[in-house]
């Protein structure tokens, strides 16, 4: 049976800590510098990251993929987007940006051994999700998972920031936050109205639509927020010692990390953060059919 999923060295720092983290890197031709986003090994071929982490002219050979304390990076062999991503699609209304359906999974030319700083993190709607939850294989469904991960509650997660400590080194941080998934998820949505292109929108539910999850603010406590750099990575909610993804990191009203990229908490060097600074995160149980299709051959046993 595949490796367990969703099993991290808990006494352990960094990459063990959280062995499905993987860092993609985008080498554009022509000098419109480097594209980094970041992403999770999900099975033995496959990262799941965001769909905006790549433009039309990205090809397989100009993305490389580190996981786990390897500097050696992974060859990539195809790209596959969601099919109803659509950057442009809202253009026409005066919005430049639109971000729904925000995810894409890369397939690694090299399959992924498995150890202890690489390990796939679960999924929902899979069997392994199942037994992480500690539920009967037989009846239980995706529904149930859904019931169990995502009730209506302000639900604990966590996403995952590097953080540049002195002599360079990179540490991996885990950011508590809480997805407004209770009556606080309506002033959740309502702040993308602060985000650059969305100031004049009148009606918000067209650029937050249904398939995303709202985590931020400071409503019941103060959230961090997530960098562009974030792109890609996960919301994860933790059951016991397992991690299971419920999604994918999209964009944010404020990138507080700025410019020079790191998401470590140095003094003064982070935004401050605010009530109306939400990040939005596409729901995994929205894409659970493109998922189970692009999967299929892994051996993650979709329920
Ligand atoms: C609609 O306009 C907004 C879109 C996204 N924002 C950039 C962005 C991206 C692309 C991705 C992630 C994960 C981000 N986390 C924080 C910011 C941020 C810009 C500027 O913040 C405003």
């Amino acid at each position: 049976v595949l490796s367990m999923c969703g099993l991290a060295k808990e006494h352990l720092k960094d990459q063990q800590n959280n062995p499905w983290n993987t860092k993609i890197a985008i080498t554009r031709s022509g000098g419109a510098g480097f594209g980094h986003c970041k992403g999770t090994l999900v099975s033995e071929y496959f990262i799941l990251t965001a769909a905006h982490c790549f433009t039309i002219d990205d090809t397989a050979d100009h993305i490389k993929v580190t996981i786990g304390d390897s500097k050696q990076p992974y060859p990539v062999a195809n790209i596959y987007l969601h099919p109803q991503y659509n950057v442009g699609k809202l253009k026409h209304r005066g919005i430049p940006e639109f971000y729904d359906y925000d995810v894409a999974l890369i397939k690694l030319g090299k399959k992924v051994e498995f150890s202890f700083s690489a390990r796939p993190i679960c999924l929902p709607c899979t069997q392994g999700t199942t037994r992480a939850l500690r539920k009967p294989l037989a009846t239980t469904t995706c529904q149930d998972h859904e019931n169990e991960l995502l009730p209506v509650a302000n639900i604990r997660s966590f996403f995952v920031s590097d953080c540049k400590y002195q002599h360079d080194t990179i540490g991996l941080v885990r950011r508590p936050v809480q997805i407004k998934n209770s009556d606080k998820k309506m002033a959740c949505e309502q702040d993308a109205r602060n985000a650059k292109f969305y100031k004049n929108i009148t009606n918000i539910k067209d650029v937050v639509t249904d398939n995303f999850l709202c985590t931020g603010g400071q409503d019941p406590v103060l959230d961090p927020n997530t960098c562009k750099g974030d792109s890609g990575g996960p919301l994860i909610i933790q059951k016991k010692l397992r991690y299971i993804q419920v999604g994918v990191i999209s964009w944010g009203v404020v990138d507080v990390c700025g410019h020079q990229g790191t998401t470590c908490e140095e003094p003064n060097k982070r935004k401050d953060r605010t009530s109306y600074s939400r990040d939005f995160h596409i729901n995994l149980f929205k894409v659970i059919p493109w998922l189970k299709e692009q999967l299929a051959d892994e051996g993650l046993e979709f329920i």
